[in-house]
């Protein structure tokens, strides 16, 4: 899976590493530097693994990850992580008799851009004391503050687990902005895994879908938006073979019968696709776009059907 154009951040060649009961990978696939990554996939699919794959904390049992240029495990050992800022996607109970500010100190100490200035800034903007001790407060408080100190080093990379974990709408609206500005140098590479549609719509450039550990495609959000359809159609006839000649709609990625002779096709070439249709002696009764939750739901159907 490759992003065309673009420098790579992010370089996986096979990377795969075994649990128990669960694998992940391999994962063959680029994420491209300057972008938003939205990593999606079903609970359980392997998004924080993977984090954990790219930082080390797990080792990769079989292929290479290289992240801005530097290899996981390679020669030059644990340097590329001063570069990278990493939300976990729970807090670190170790931290708890902690407050953010000396959270910050100790977080201070391992990256040389630590920038005070700006991790004050980003405490304002999300509202927050910084005195306050970690245990004692909310979830949506202690989300922010550990942004706070995961951004405030401006690493080249923002690895994000699940972000908006617990933040109430404002606070939740804060984090994009405070995301959207640190993407507007344009040299910034933001990955998140997120649940939250609306955020994959209004950050991301691209869409990493997985599921069970496996890849099931990197897209450009605009694109995959504006290209997959359901079209519905209809063939008052509804002679035998209708389902066969479906089956051949340019761009067909799933189609299920709604009725006698209805079928509801899901598409991703939309003009040739309804355009079949009408040659083939369909009625298109309805095209809509689909919603980035149909189109997983859509690929995973397919994934499971080809294991
Ligand atoms: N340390 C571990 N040992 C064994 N299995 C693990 C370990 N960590 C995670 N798993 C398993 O790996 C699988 C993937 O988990 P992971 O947390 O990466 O999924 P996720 O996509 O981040 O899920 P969610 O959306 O719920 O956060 C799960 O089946 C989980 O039970």
């Amino acid at each position: 899976m490759t992003a065309t154009g673009t420098e790579v951040a992010i370089a996986l060649r096979g990377v795969k590493l075994q649990h128990e009961r669960f694998t992940l990978g391999p994962i063959q696939c680029e994420i491209p530097q300057g972008m938003v990554t939205a990593i999606v996939g079903p609970n359980g699919s392997g998004k924080s693994t993977l984090f954990r794959a790219l930082l080390g904390l797990e080792p990769i049992q079989a292929g290479e990850a290289d992240i801005l240029g530097q290899r996981v495990g390679g020669p030059q050992g644990e340097a590329y992580k001063s570069r990278i800022g990493f939300l976990a996607e729970n807090p670190l109970q170790y931290e708890n008799s902690m407050t953010a500010d000396e959270k910050a100190r100790f977080a201070s100490c391992w990256y040389p851009n630590w920038d005070w200035e700006r991790y004050r800034k980003l405490l304002r903007s999300f509202d927050i004391d910084g005195g306050q001790k970690l245990s004692k407060l909310s979830k949506g408080s202690r989300r922010k503050i550990e942004l706070a100190v995961t951004m405030a080093h401006d690493p080249e990379l923002l690895l994000l687990d699940e972000p908006s974990s617990g933040l109430d709408p404002f606070a939740w609206k804060a984090m994009l902005e405070e995301l959207q500005r640190y993407m507007e140098p344009g040299n910034r590479t933001l990955v998140l895994a997120t649940h939250i549609m609306e955020e994959i719509k209004r950050l991301a450039d691209y869409i990493l879908f997985i599921n069970r550990g496996r890849i099931l495609g990197l897209y450009e959000k605009d694109r995959l938006l504006d290209d997959w359809r359901t079209i519905v159609v209809q063939n008052e006839a509804a002679v035998k073979g209708d389902a066969e000649r479906l089956q051949r709609t340019p761009g067909l990625q799933g189609v299920t019968e709604a009725g006698p002779g209805v079928y509801r096709l899901e598409v991703n070439e939309p003009e040739q696709g309804e355009a079949y249709c009408r040659e083939n002696g369909f009625q298109v009764l309805a095209v809509q776009r689909m919603e980035l939750e149909d189109i997983l739901s859509c690929l995973i159907r397919k994934e499971e059907a080809r294991r």
